[in-house]
């Protein structure tokens, strides 16, 4: 199952993702759970859809739907090690969007890279 998403599936490393970063065309989405945004912090500008309602925001048909998934954007999607974003950036190309790609590594390599994130809250 993910070697098959890993081949159909465009993976970026993270700076490349974070180059397109704010750019009109471009929208990274983050399917982390809450917990885990709060925990491990989150990057400014990125648009959270946890994991659980990628079919439902992006199927025209569904109740839910979320207008952004149909703005034609290149849509970049990471999870918090690359795993669950490789199989929902195939989940989304077979629902039809067709600029799809994924942050290898995830949130965990973007933090390794550097890259500018907000941090998470302090546990108490
Ligand atoms: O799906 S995961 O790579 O974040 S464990």
């Amino acid at each position: 199952m993910l070697d098959e998403a890993n081949a159909e599936v465009e993976a970026w490393s993270p700076h490349a993702a974070s180059e397109r970063l704010g750019r009109d065309d471009t929208l990274l989405v983050d399917l982390r759970d809450p917990r885990e945004l709060d925990r491990e912090g989150r990057i400014a500008g990125a648009f959270h859809c946890p994991r659980g309602m990628l079919e439902f925001w992006i199927d025209p048909d569904s109740p839910y739907h979320k207008d952004i998934f149909s703005s034609g954007k290149q849509f970049v999607f990471f999870c918090a090690g690359g795993l669950r974003s490789a199989l929902a950036a195939k989940t989304a190309q077979d629902l039809g969007l067709e600029r799809v790609s994924h942050i290898e590594g995830g949130f965990s390599a973007w933090k390794e890279a550097g890259l500018p994130h907000a941090p998470g809250k302090p546990r108490s």
